[in-house]
């Protein structure tokens, strides 16, 4: 897909720019993504390429927990899980908490290199003001947070109003400081694929580092032609503007066969490039036991069984 370099700079400019870029990008052929989706689901590899993409794919988890009953043990638990899944598995990308368990998070993983990621902007809504959801994030930053995810305003975007959503991202992208920020699209409320590109473009553009594609509130969450539309989109930002952005599906990802599915998406579709945990991310909280028992069938020929594992 083209897109003219000369006019990324001035897309923000107004509303009707704003606009008029958005809905000047290619639409999305839905029969085609579906199938395209399905087929890449379906390929098989070879068992030494499927154990080192499960080690990938544990590589990229963001192990989740994001429940209101969430407490400061439940995170220390997963944080050491994080670091030390099982035997000789790779730690996790990072862990994904409530701004107000940060710091349990902090603590618990100074110095392993496991990241502390955290939901602001008044996760899974987005609705508060502007001022709240900067402060929001402003906390978790300053509670030590290295990467933060943002909904952006579903209601703002499905009714037009692209320049405030934006303005909202680029408002939060400048609060996170030096952290990372993932701007999280909410997909199943998106209601088509056109939608799904026009919100990957559009949080490209005002900053993201990385696009996410649910809060794991919402179904459908991360679906595999959402995720490839995604990744066509960081492919095209890319080569329009210089500037690499992560990709995050996140939500409903539970079994190895998923996390696989989603490894040869990205090597189909936007390249070996984005096949590392500073690109790519699965944001799961009950993935990961899934890899490490199919690591160990891998690895021995029989499976441990799940409580061979610690909860995730
Ligand atoms: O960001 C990650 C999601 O909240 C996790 O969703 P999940 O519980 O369906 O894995």
């Amino acid at each position: 897909m083209s897109v003219a370099t000369t006019s990324l700079a001035d897309v923000a400019s107004s509303e009707a720019a704003l606009r008029a870029f958005l809905h000047g990008l290619p639409g999305v052929d839905r029969v085609g993504a579906d199938q395209r989706a399905a087929m890449l689901g379906t390929r098989s590899i070879k068992t030494t390429a499927k154990a080192q993409a499960i080690d990938l794919a544990i590589s990229m988890v963001d192990l989740t927990t994001l429940e209101g009953a969430d407490t400061a043990g439940k995170v220390r638990a997963m944080c050491a899980k994080a670091v030390h899944p099982g035997g000789d598995a790779p730690r996790v990308a990072a862990v994904c908490v409530y701004p107000d368990l940060v710091e349990v998070a902090v603590r618990a993983l100074a110095g392993t290199g496991v990241k502390v990621a955290s939901v602001a902007t008044a996760f899974p809504s987005g609705r508060s003001s502007l001022e709240v959801k900067v402060s929001d994030t402003a906390l978790a930053v300053a509670a030590g947070a290295d990467e933060i995810d943002m909904v952006i305003d579903r209601g703002a975007f499905l009714s037009g109003r692209y320049l405030k959503v934006w303005q909202e991202i680029a408002a939060v992208k400048a609060a996170c400081g030096g952290a990372h920020l993932k701007v999280i699209l909410e997909t199943g409320e998106l209601a088509t694929y056109d939608n799904v590109r026009r919100a990957s473009w559009l949080a490209m553009l005002a900053g993201a580092d990385f696009i996410k594609t649910s809060t794991g509130k919402v179904a459908p969450a991360a679906t595999l032609p959402v995720t490839l539309i995604m990744l066509e989109a960081v492919r095209d930002f890319r080569d329009a503007s210089g500037r690499q952005v992560g990709v995050k599906p996140a939500g409903g990802i539970r079994t190895t066969k998923d996390a696989i599915k989603n490894l040869v998406l990205v090597h189909e579709t936007a390249g070996d490039d984005w096949l590392s945990p500073d690109w790519f991310r699965l944001g799961a909280s009950s993935l990961l036991n899934d890899l490490l028992m199919q690591r160990q069938k891998l690895a021995t020929g029989r499976y441990a069984g799940p409580d061979y594992f610690t909860l995730d």
